[in-house]
């Protein structure tokens, strides 16, 4: 069988698809007839988002009324308006649901009340979005509103109805059981419509439902086609395509933007789309101190992870919401084994010590050479991938890094033997090669300590986004080759994205550890910057020797874990 690798179909999830292999299952043995044959695959995309984002295009240009309302909002852009009154029963009886919001939460959710036709409600990292959201929808219930929840995954949806359930509200989830949480299931149309018999009984079930859970791909269901809504609010609205949203929005009279900008934007493949504003998401577009509040007392980071966010993104907008917040430092039940001072000063509790920045220098040949005794075992590569989409036919780099895999091997063991559960330590790279690389790593790991230390999480940034742990170890990965002569190699975007270090240094709670090469990482911008604002107590450098650091001995315990074999 000949293989095209630019046309081979990639569809099969989380199975080994690669540049050599597809997997196939339920095949005849296609060489008893054909034994001879030449087989070719052709890639089939799939139309099926194209399509809708061309359909829900077509219906903003339209001519019914909520057409040319959103039109005026989107192309238009025409400022949202407000009313000066509340309905009485928020005055009578909405003192419940406000009062566990704090000031800040309070103003916008009455500023969303009295919005006429829309309003963005920016979240900063950690600062109660979705505990808004959720008195939102509670007060529009207690007015008798309908409202749409959407975004642009199941998991987002999820994650507020999930909270809806513990106030006691009931809504209708559009969407097929396998997809949604054990506790949303029996809340899912094909469970809800058992008993309908006729077109009538289906009708008058979906009429019911006051509040409606979708996902944007989801909403061009016949519900949302027939039916009007009062609200419709989209969660995590900077990540969703503008040709994707407007679709529920059109069966709302008014709609609410719920996201972050300075995070990462909607995911654009396409060079192309990108230099014509496809990655700019709606909220991006109409974000404006008219049309925005902000939610800036945040819950998740103690004060010196939020100076840190402050001083390369937000500028000194984001709050720490009370003084446990502020203080908290990461908690070690056990003390450190281990007698060397750089792991001494990377596990201090002490609150100044919350942002630590380990500079490894150039590890470039270091880690080359361990990876010769096994990468053809782990079959990793430091930098052979080629981004084969169609457009882009520019050679990008993947990059691992051995050496930083074995100090986040020393750290994560330390953690352990101090006493951390596993599911408090949260693991990040900038690359998918590192990610890979370091998953087997705490794969292996994991293998001979207590259950309660398993369940470290290693992931992209991509994946952490909405997400926190108390502890937090970014590997940046990437370190230049000192002997290389420019190759014409582009080098990847990534590292230019100040939205994706923005993601990655807002997600822990008590600790966050950065390993990198700051000379390899200064030539990017928002590295660069990043650096500037740690220097003093925040900077360790790795240097053989200093501290008690030993790179032999760091390398060698990666090397007994790598000997063993494959989980
Ligand atoms: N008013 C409040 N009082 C006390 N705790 C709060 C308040 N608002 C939010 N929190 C807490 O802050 C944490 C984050 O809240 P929530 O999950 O609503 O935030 P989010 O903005 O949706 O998070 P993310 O930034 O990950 O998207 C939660 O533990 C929540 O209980």
């Amino acid at each position: 069988m000949e293989e095209e690798s630019d046309n081979l179909m990639t569809r099969r999830g989380s199975e080994c698809v690669n540049d050599s292999q597809i997997p196939f299952s339920n095949f005849r043995d296609l060489t008893k007839r054909y034994k001879n044959e030449l087989f070719i695959l052709d890639r089939n995309d799939s139309q099926t988002f194209t399509k809708f984002n061309l359909a829900t295009i077509g219906a903003l240009l339209d001519e019914r009324e909520a057409s040319q309302r959103l039109r005026r909002i989107i192309i238009d852009r025409e400022q949202p308006k407000f009313s000066t009154t509340l309905p009485k029963i928020i005055a009578k009886d909405g003192k419940r649901v406000l009062q566990k919001l704090n000031i800040i939460q309070q103003k916008a959710v009455l500023k969303a009340l009295t919005a006429n036709d829309y309003l963005l409600l920016k979240g900063l990292p950690g600062t109660g979005k979705t505990q808004t959201i959720v008195a939102i929808v509670s007060l529009l219930a207690m007015m008798g509103k309908s409202v749409i929840i959407t975004s642009h995954t199941h998991s987002a949806v999820d994650n507020v109805l999930l909270r809806l359930l513990k106030e006691n509200l009931q809504f209708l989830r559009l969407a097929d059981p396998s997809r949604v949480p054990d506790e949303i299931r029996n809340y899912c149309e094909c469970v809800l419509t058992i008993d309908c018999k006729t077109p009538e009984d289906l009708k008058n079930l979906y009429e019911t439902y006051n509040i409606v859970g979708v996902t944007c791909l989801g909403s061009a269901h016949p519900l949302l086609v027939h039916r009007t809504f009062d609200v419709c609010i989209v969660d995590e609205a900077t990540q969703v395509l503008q040709s994707t949203v407007i679709r529920p929005l059109i069966s709302a009279n008014k709609f609410l933007l719920v996201g972050d900008p300075e995070q990462l934007p909607p995911i654009v493949k396409s060079k192309a789309a990108k230099k014509l504003g496809a990655d700019e998401s709606l909220f991006a577009r109409l974000d404006s101190p008219e049309a925005t509040v902000v939610l800036s007392l945040q819950y998740r980071m103690n004060k010196t992870i939020a100076k840190l966010a402050n001083s390369l993104t937000y500028k000194g907008e984001l709050k720490c919401a009370n003084d446990t917040v502020a203080s908290s430092t990461i908690a070690l039940p056990n003390q450190i084994a281990s007698r060397e001072k750089w792991m001494v000063k990377c596990l201090s509790s002490h609150i100044d010590q919350s942002v630590i920045l380990l500079n490894t220098d150039n590890v470039f040949n270091r880690s080359e050479e361990f990876s010769k005794n096994f990468s053809r075992k782990l079959n990793y590569t430091s930098e052979d991938t080629t981004d084969k989409s169609a457009e882009t036919k520019v050679k990008t780099r993947t990059y691992s890094n051995f050496c930083e895999a074995g100090v986040v091997l020393a750290l994560i063991n330390s953690l352990v033997q101090a006493g951390v559960a596993g599911s408090d330590i949260g693991v990040i790279a900038t690359f998918t090669s590192q990610v890979k690389l370091l998953r087997n790593m705490v794969d292996k790991f994991e293998m001979d300590i207590l259950q309660e230390h398993r369940g470290i999480e290693v992931n992209t940034v991509d994946q952490y986004q909405g997400r926190d742990k108390s502890i937090i170890i970014y590997s940046c990965t990437k370190c230049d080759n000192p002997d290389a002569v420019a190759d014409g190699v582009k080098d990847t975007e990534i590292l230019q994205d100040f939205r994706r270090l923005t993601v990655a240094i807002t997600r822990s709670r008590h600790k966050l550890i950065i390993i990198g090469d700051i000379k390899s990482l200064n030539v990017y911008t928002p590295f660069k910057e990043l650096f500037s604002h740690l220097k003093g107590m925040s900077k360790l450098d790795l240097n053989e020797g200093k501290q008690d650091f030993s790179w032999q001995q760091v390398m060698d315990k990666l090397g007994v874990l790598e000997n063993k074999v494959d989980v």
